[in-house]
């Protein structure tokens, strides 16, 4: 029920992870662990403000007229996209990896869908925090720098 879903997410929350936001070798600003993290520890949320897919072109037209650039979204499904760009959390500066240290996973705390980052691997201290974007394929491409071996040469 919702009590012990809550009871749980809480506790989640209360195991964010240490974590330094630094410049990154990747893009500009990144998330670097700042304490040891072991593969399947939960890192953090990633906190946004929600709302309806729909409207993700609307808003991302507006961040461009803003220039605030290249948005904070995080889509959750097609119904609902997550929003960092006004509130949101460290979480919305890891970077892409196409050989990422973690994953990004859909839970349901509370009765509502969330983003959570899990270690996929040993994080040492310093090191960079990333997860695959999994963007959808698009005309328009966004070459990759994480720099992996097995590189896709893209992120969408
Ligand atoms: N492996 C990669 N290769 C190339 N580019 C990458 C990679 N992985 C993240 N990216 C860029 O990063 C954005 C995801 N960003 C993650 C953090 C970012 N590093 C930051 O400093 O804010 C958040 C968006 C919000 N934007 C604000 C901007 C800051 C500077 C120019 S635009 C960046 C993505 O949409 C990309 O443009």
């Amino acid at each position: 029920n919702d009590g012990s879903d809550l009871l749980r997410f809480n506790q989640l929350e209360s195991r964010t992870k240490k974590l330094r936001f630094s410049k990154s070798a990747i893009h500009d600003w990144g998330l670097f662990a700042g304490e040891p993290i072991y593969q399947g520890e939960f890192v953090i949320e990633y906190i946004g403000e929600r709302f309806r897919g729909a409207l993700e072109d609307i808003r991302e037209a507006q961040y461009e007229y803003e220039g605030i650039g290249s948005s904070y979204l995080f889509r959750i499904d097609n119904e609902t996209v997550l929003d960092a760009t006004k509130c949101g959390n460290v979480a919305r500066f890891i970077n892409h990896s196409c050989d990422p240290n973690c994953f990004a996973k859909t839970i349901v705390a509370d009765g509502t869908k969330r983003i959570v980052i899990y270690a996929s691997q040993d994080i040492s201290v310093g090191e960079e925090v990333t997860y695959d974007y999994k963007f959808p394929a698009e005309e328009v491409k966004i070459p990759c720098l994480c720099g992996s071996v097995n590189c896709r040469g893209y992120l969408n």
